[in-house]
């Protein structure tokens, strides 16, 4: 393998970059911080598990409810990363802990990874589920989207829709975009695509820095945060710039982009389980319910 090749490989492998521990132990400890946040979650919460968006076995989504008497009740879809190819909603409810607390509803997407599913198919089925939460929970105050890395380029790529084909015109009051890849083309020649099998038109026509002009006519007035990770590897920074810079120098759009110190691609995310973590604090503030 060419010393270039190693190299994008090594920007597009994200557990090489933790400071704080080996590449293994990692993502080892990533999948068991996400696996008990969404335990305590589903242990604090109310939940409606494997509520259906679609006709297929990997179409469902989880609910985990506040119980509140507010009228004024915001809800949050998360899209779970993993590169398209590992998680799924069963480990994805722990942001719920400290939202649901504040009377947010939070929904944990499932959708089909490789190599079951491929990348049009997953956009189509996130985008989907979109058009069922807003069907069923039409008395919410404001409809919110949070990804993290892979899922971070699916929320994008919700916002980057054209709802003409589609049954209602979601409208999605804000976005965070967590350690998001938001050109695919990079990572068409890495160990990433293996079981993705995109081609450079796939790459293309799912790539949310191709669609910014459809983002504007669909999300302009959806609040944009795109966080990056201090330790994310330069090539992820770039990808969180590139797409902040894109959507800031189009007129109309309302977007900031996130630094967030002292973490890594991993604990970016996780820390979304404590209540007083920046980004747990500054979504919580974007809907109204610091
Ligand atoms: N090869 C990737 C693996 C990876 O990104 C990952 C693996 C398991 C669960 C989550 C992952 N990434 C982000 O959520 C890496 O080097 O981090």
């Amino acid at each position: 393998m060419s010393r270039w090749k190693d190299e994008l490989e090594r920007q597009f492998s994200p557990s090489q970059w933790s400071p704080r521990m080996s590449a293994d132990d990692v993502i080892k400890s990533h999948v068991t911080a996400l696996k008990e946040g969404t335990e305590r979650a589903r242990g604090l919460a109310q939940t409606l598990l494997n509520v259906p968006y679609g006709e297929g076995e990997g179409e469902k989504l989880d609910v985990y409810v506040p119980t509140t008497t507010s009228l004024d009740v915001p809800l949050v879809i998360y899209l779970h990363g993993g590169y398209w190819q590992f998680l799924s909603k069963e480990e994805s409810g722990f942001m719920a802990v400290p939202l649901v607390h504040k009377g947010v509803v939070v929904v944990a997407v499932g959708y089909d990874i490789a190599p079951k599913g491929n990348m049009d198919v997953m956009v189509s089925q996130v985008r989907r589920s979109v058009v069922s939460v807003i069907q069923q929970y039409s008395h919410i105050s404001g409809l919110y989207l949070c990804g993290h890395s892979a899922g971070a380029h699916l929320a994008a790529m919700i916002l980057s829709t054209d709802w003409s084909q589609y049954s209602v015109t979601p409208q999605i009051k804000g976005a965070f975009l967590v350690s998001g890849i938001y050109d695919l083309l990079p990572i068409l020649s890495t160990y990433v695509n293996e079981p993705l099998k995109m081609t450079e038109e796939v790459a293309l026509r799912n790539s949310p820095s191709q669609l910014v002009p459809q983002l504007k006519l669909s999300s302009s007035d959806c609040d944009i945060v795109v966080a990056v990770a201090q330790n994310d590897s330069p090539e992820f920074r770039k990808q969180s710039e590139d797409y902040y810079k894109a959507l800031e120098s189009t007129e109309g759009l309302k977007v900031t982009l996130e630094d967030v110190p002292n973490t890594d691609h991993f604990n970016i995310i996780e820390q979304l389980v404590d209540g007083d973590y920046h980004l747990t604090q500054l979504l919580l503030k974007m809907m109204g319910k610091s």
